[in-house]
């Protein structure tokens, strides 16, 4: 059994990474990491949780943490991995780190735009960036994944075809997305209460969101050129979900076959994307509770863009389903062990 501890397992991505290795047949959670609640018992938080896990939460001591587990997840605020990873840790365990401080390669981008000085950028050159279904084989040998946001790996799963086969012209790239409220995390905000969001929806972070730089950075490898785009997003009443809504200028004319056979050469044998039959787009609660990532586009013959949807599960493919399957590829187990959840509807 795959020993794992969790620091921030009181948190909203914590606690769907608890959820989905409780169900995990290979794994075994040995340390529910809180900050606010060590000593209590974990299903006092989560009555969910009630007559199935019996365990108290622990505090955040990542060096002691190390000894006992194979993997440490973090599913901490921005900068806190940063600051604990030393190289003692990372010489006994493996990390996978749902916060973006390994993600972005340069880290004067990640100090910009996160307003954090980064306590261990030493560590930046050799963390994956673990989108699984592009950098597989790079996890397999990695002691450090960062593992990607939720609207950034929406937005990247629904583009990457596109910008890799040179289909579309990427200083066009507009992606419009909308998440649910518990991608705000579980903390109390008061633009987070219920009377703040239910009824309404709006955009925010516009033209200056963190994920732009770390959708562009990806992006930018898959074509080999740097990319602009704009990245809009939006806080829509409901628990879970983003749906992105992309769009790009087409570079030739172009048939929805042609399009779908560049669908088809990175995703047909993924598991976890579904790309949906010509005129069927993707909706949020076609995803909800499972790994999945639905795509599906639309040639728009009048303006000579490609519209491209995607949609996931932001606590499951956009956090802990996504963190799962890194650990999958990190301990050679099958990439969707524990995680083969049917979507829940409605
Ligand atoms: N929510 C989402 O959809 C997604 C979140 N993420 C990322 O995952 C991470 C967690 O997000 P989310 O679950 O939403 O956040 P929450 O606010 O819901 O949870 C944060 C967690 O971190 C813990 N924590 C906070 N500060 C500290 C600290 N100083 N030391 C130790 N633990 C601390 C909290 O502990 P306690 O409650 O005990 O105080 C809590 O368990 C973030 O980096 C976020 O960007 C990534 C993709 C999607
Ligand atoms: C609705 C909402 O507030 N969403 C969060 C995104 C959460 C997330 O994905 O966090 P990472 O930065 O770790 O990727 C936000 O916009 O900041």
């Amino acid at each position: 059994m795959i020993k794992a501890g969790i620091i921030g397992s009181t948190g909203y991505a914590g606690a769907e990474l608890a959820r989905l290795l409780l169900g995990h047949p290979e794994a075994e959670i040995v340390w529910y990491g809180s900050r606010s609640y060590v000593g209590q018992e974990y299903s006092s938080i989560y009555r969910n949780m009630f007559r199935m896990v019996d365990a108290q939460c622990l505090d955040d001591n990542m060096e002691e943490l190390a000894k006992e587990a194979d993997v440490i997840f973090t599913a901490t605020p921005q900068g806190l991995c940063a600051s604990l990873v030393n190289d003692g840790i990372l010489s006994e365990t493996k990390i996978v780190d749902l916060s973006a401080d390994f993600r972005i390669k340069d880290v004067a981008v990640y100090e910009k735009w996160y307003g954090l000085e980064h306590k261990s950028p030493q560590y930046i050159p050799e963390a994956v960036y673990g989108l699984c279904e592009i950098n597989r084989e790079d996890v397999k040998k990695a002691r450090l994944v960062a593992n990607p946001g939720c609207y950034t790996t929406c937005s990247i799963l629904t583009l990457y075809p596109l910008v890799k086969e040179g289909l579309v012209d990427v200083s066009s790239i507009i992606i419009d997305a909308k998440s649910g409220t518990s991608g705000a995390g579980r903390g109390a905000k008061v633009p987070n209460l219920f009377c703040e969001v239910n009824e309404s929806m709006k955009a925010y972070g516009v033209a200056s969101h963190r994920h732009t730089p770390e959708i562009e950075e990806q992006l930018g490898y898959a074509c080999g050129q740097p990319v602009l785009l704009n990245f809009t997003p939006h806080l829509v009443p409901m628990n879970r979900g983003i749906l992105a809504t992309t769009y790009a200028n087409l570079k030739t004319h172009v048939t929805w076959e042609e399009v779908k056979a560049a669908y088809d050469k990175y995703y047909e044998n993924e598991f976890f994307v579904r790309v949906l039959p010509e005129g069927v787009y993707p909706e949020t609660r076609w995803v909800e509770g499972s790994n999945f990532v639905d795509i599906g586009f639309k040639i728009d013959e009048r303006t000579g863009r490609i519209i491209a949807i995607g949609a996931l599960d932001n606590l499951v493919k956009g956090a802990a389903g996504q963190a799962v399957q890194n650990m999958n590829l990190l301990f050679g187990l099958k990439e969707n062990m524990g995680l083969t959840q049917v979507p829940m509807f409605p």
